[in-house]
């Protein structure tokens, strides 16, 4: 069966603005991870993957379907907004019946679903809670199983963690690589550590374009050596960051442990340290924008 997404020269406009420059891309089955900055073109992508915004220029076949076919790319595809919110009056159980209507799943096809996917999402005992009354967390579970409920191929997530505490992140992203099993699973965000754990395959978006796609580890090889650690002054933090990417930093007192990115040995007290797949996004970002 073919369980693959192929998007071949997609450009995307809005009036003048170009949000999607001859973006060429493969994705097969598992978690894909799509990142970039505020603004790179994150959801522009989505949305034309999810037919909620017609594609300007280019090709693109979902498991074989033109994306032009948007009542079949609907059926066989989920898809979870940035800002999701649904039915606040409802409680859980209600909310998915009716978008279960909405759907057209018969009666029988709803009773035997929900209780399974409430199960999977880990609000089966919340089922009669109003929605409003749901945390953050629980509400983007939610939206995963009202996105899952149809059974699609395929499951496009945007900026599923913004908001979220870190326990309920990690439960969210188990949560979606549970479904990526037997799916594809687009995951679009701008936190790296969203995605270093979770996909295999990621692409880099930049301004519309895509600056990277690969895997994760590829990307972390290519920082590799290029990332330094060493312990400095305050004073000398404003001097270094004038100078090279700080990539993190922890207080020691009055120093500064700092981790940052260089071509070559920058001063004797630095020592080069194994890159992580944050260097190497900024070692990324650092070449776009042409920094030293
Ligand atoms: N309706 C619109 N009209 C005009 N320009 C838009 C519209 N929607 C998005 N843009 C522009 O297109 C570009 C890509 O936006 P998009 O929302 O796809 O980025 P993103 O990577 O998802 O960012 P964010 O994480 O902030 O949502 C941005 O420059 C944005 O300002």
């Amino acid at each position: 069966m073919n369980t693959e997404i192929k998007i071949r020269h997609l450009n995307q406009f809005y009036g003048q603005k170009q949000a999607l420059k001859d973006v060429d891309l493969t994705i097969g089955r598992g978690m894909f991870g799509l990142l970039g900055r505020n603004g790179a073109g994150k959801t522009t992508l989505m949305k034309v993957l999810a037919t909620l915004l017609p594609k300007s220029e280019g090709k693109i076949s979902i498991c074989g379907v033109p994306v032009e076919s948007a009542a079949r790319i609907r059926s066989m595809t989920g898809y979870l907004p940035q800002e999701f919110s649904m039915y606040p009056n409802m409680t859980v159980y209600e909310a998915m019946d009716y978008l279960g209507v909405l759907s057209g799943l018969s009666r029988e096809e709803r009773k035997s679903r929900i209780p399974g996917l409430l199960r999977k999402v880990n609000l089966l005992d919340d089922r009669k809670k109003k929605v409003k009354a749901l945390s953050g967390g629980m509400k983007r579970r939610l939206g995963i199983a009202q996105a899952i409920l149809h059974n699609p191929k395929v499951l496009i997530v945007d900026e599923p963690t913004a908001g979220l505490d870190p326990e309920e992140r990690v439960r969210f992203r188990n949560l979606l690589c549970e479904i990526a099993e037997e799916r594809i699973v687009i995951l679009s965000t701008h936190i790296v550590g969203d995605i270093e754990a979770t996909c295999e395959q990621i692409a880099v978006l930049n301004e519309g374009e895509i600056l990277y796609h690969g895997s994760v580890a590829e990307l972390t090889a290519m920082a590799q050596g290029k990332v330094y650690s060493a312990e400095i002054s305050r004073k000398e933090l404003s001097e270094l960051k004038k100078k090279y990417i700080v990539t993190s930093m922890l207080t020691l007192g009055n120093n500064v442990m700092v981790r940052f990115l260089a071509d070559r040995t920058p001063f004797e007290s630095a020592h080069s340290v194994e890159a992580g797949v944050e260097d190497a996004y900024m070692y990324l970002m650092r070449g776009e924008r042409g920094e030293e």
